[in-house]
């Protein structure tokens, strides 16, 4: 936390001294007023004839004082909400920054609900924190002090009465905090679990309307939000109990001034102005104690959540980058010398004994049955996941050693699932390669077969993409994230399982088009079927994470009896596809 204030330590400081200014302006107001009332309402000076001019005098002082203590107070939250904003948003950039160097499974480990409340809600919790921690910390301190000293002051006797009282009013504030504090870490992970599973049913809303889970997820929605609200509303019990303690404890401190302050009055050894500002002192310390307790709770909490933010900044990413440029000899070159891969937190090897060169250039298929290792596979290439064992090279560099985003440059990558963003067709594009020209665009939209469908749209390259491409079908988004990824000047190409929601001609018309403008990159398509993979210089055949056999079609129509099970299986997709050809 430090780290972070440091660089407003003038600013709290200046803040500090204006809240000085604003406390000590209101502690003088009650001893004015005592002034005011005794000498010149009851003339105590002037045997007992009120003095006007002294009330008008005293009364422009007090005007003088509130004026000031107001301006103190206005300079002193300006800097204390410049601070804490400033600190929060620094703490968020830190944060976004930190998150986007995580290793998938990290993020997964966090959650995206949770990676998000941390974030927002959190960092506003930060931000509450300092600022009431600046601005409320030394303005009760020094109310509570200043009080206690003003009624010393004005008559020892008061003074030690409200000092009794403190033992208790300080016992108070210990319970309901030892109590209140578990319930904080646990609000925030009761809105962690809300956000997930807001975040899950937006994002799958067709899903569930197309199941028709409506009334399960409402369930599932609402059990989560109750079981926050019964977690705020403990909370909330434990402070309402604290309010009329508080008040009780302090009235029955004014019930006492009253009572010794009247037989005082009645000795002649003290004036009503005097209990008067001894009253008000009882009300100010009270004030500050009240909101000593909010402090506390703010303070609980953004600790709680100061907490939380830690764990995302002092998360060592998992993936250390390499020294290694990326300058290379040779471009698009990929070896797997003996590779073993499993997930972190399992035991279940993934991929065992991969052994597979890729020339600079080729066009390489993989296939095998659902769930046998291809994306696994591709997805050690731009070292989205790190190998158990072995080794992944590229261009002849072992991919640990490359800087990632170097690495990454030279990669261009199709995912299975296509993520879009909201901004226009063309922007979409671009983002695999932002310096690209108009042209550029067009150009590669119709390498990617996209031209078409974006021509007929009413503002063509300029349409907005609604977010995740909602309203795009399934193959035009598929167009749309290969176009993406072929404006990138890549010296490789993966498709993983992209053109699933292509038809074989559109499929066919994609890969000839890629071949004639991409020749030079080496390009790996994971697919399913035959027809897709046909024209590659060599089909990777994969089963229960190993490679059980690499050649051409013929090849493997001869000599592989699971390629030959996946022909059978296809054979009408492969008639169809041979008249396309
Ligand atoms: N993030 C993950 N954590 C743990 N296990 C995973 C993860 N992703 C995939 N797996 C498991 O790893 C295995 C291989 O998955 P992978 O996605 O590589 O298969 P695939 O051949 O690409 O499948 P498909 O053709 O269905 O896309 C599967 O058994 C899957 O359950």
């Amino acid at each position: 936390m430090w780290k972070y204030i440091k660089p407003y330590l003038l600013f709290a400081i200046l803040a500090v001294c204006f809240m000085i200014t604003e406390v000590s302006m209101d502690l003088l107001q009650p001893s004015l007023m005592s002034q005011i009332i005794d000498e010149g309402v009851m003339g105590s000076h002037n045997q007992g004839n009120p003095d006007l001019d002294l009330v008008v005098k005293l009364g422009l002082i007090m005007i003088s004082i509130i004026v000031i203590g107001a301006i103190g107070g206005f300079l002193n939250n300006i800097f204390v909400q410049n601070i804490s904003q400033r600190i929060g948003n620094k703490m968020r950039q830190d944060s976004f920054k930190r998150i986007m160097s995580f290793s998938f499974p990290q993020i997964d480990q966090f959650g995206t609900g949770s990676l998000v409340t941390r974030m927002t809600n959190d960092i506003t919790q930060v931000q509450a924190y300092i600022s009431m921690f600046i601005r409320t910390m030394v303005r009760t301190g020094m109310m509570m002090f200043g009080s206690i000293f003003f009624m010393f002051r004005l008559d020892p006797k008061f003074g030690w009465i409200v000092l009794c009282a403190f033992p208790f009013v300080i016992g108070c504030i210990a319970l309901c905090l030892w109590k209140a504090n578990p319930l904080f870490d646990k609000l925030q992970r009761q809105l962690d679990d809300i956000n997930n599973i807001m975040q899950e049913d937006i994002a799958g809303i067709r899903m569930i309307k197309a199941c028709v889970r409506e009334v399960y997820e409402k369930i599932r929605f609402g059990k989560a939000n109750d079981a926050l609200i019964k977690t705020q509303l403990k909370t909330l019990m434990i402070f309402a109990f604290m309010n009329p303690i508080m008040n009780m404890l302090m009235y029955s401190v004014i019930g006492l001034l009253i009572h010794f302050g009247s037989k005082d009055i009645a000795a002649g050894v003290s004036s009503p102005g005097t209990i008067m500002a001894a009253i008000t002192y009882t009300t100010q310390l009270l004030n500050a104690i009240l909101s000593l307790v909010m402090l506390f709770q703010i303070v609980s909490k953004g600790l709680a959540s100061w907490h939380r933010l830690r764990v995302i900044l002092e998360t060592e990413p998992e993936l250390v980058d390499g020294a290694f440029n990326g300058q290379t000899l040779t471009n698009g070159a990929i070896t797997f010398e003996d590779v073993a891969f499993s997930f972190p937190d399992s035991q279940q090897p993934v991929l065992k004994q991969i052994n597979l060169t890729i020339n600079p250039g080729e066009t390489i298929g993989l296939m095998g049955a659902t769930g046998c290792g291809k994306s696994s596979l591709v997805n050690l290439i731009s070292r989205f996941y790190d190998v158990t064992s072995g080794r992944v090279l590229v261009d002849g560099v072992d991919v640990r050693e490359y800087q990632q985003q170097a690495l990454r440059q030279k990669i261009a990558v199709v995912l299975q699932k296509t993520d879009l963003f909201n901004v226009t067709i063309a922007d979409n594009i671009r983002w695999g390669n932002p310096q690209a020209s108009d042209e550029e665009v067009v150009d590669t939209a119709k390498i990617a077969q996209a031209h078409a469908f974006i021509s007929e749209t009413e503002n063509g390259y300029q349409n907005m993409v609604t977010e995740r491409g909602s309203n795009l079908s399934g193959g035009q988004k598929q167009r749309l994230s290969i176009a993406r990824a072929v404006i990138k000047p890549a010296d490789i190409i993966i498709f993983d399982d992209a053109t699933s929601a292509l038809d074989l001609s559109t499929e066919s018309n994609l890969y000839q088009a890629l071949n004639q403008q991409r020749p030079e990159s080496t390009k790996i398509i994971v697919a399913q079927r035959i027809a897709t993979l046909r024209q590659a210089n060599k089909i990777v055949v994969m089963d229960q994470g190993q490679i059980v056999a690499i050649g051409a079609h013929d090849e493997l129509m001869s000599s592989c009896d699971i390629y030959q099970d996946i022909y059978q299986s296809q054979l009408g997709e492969e008639d169809e596809a041979n008249e396309q050809h």
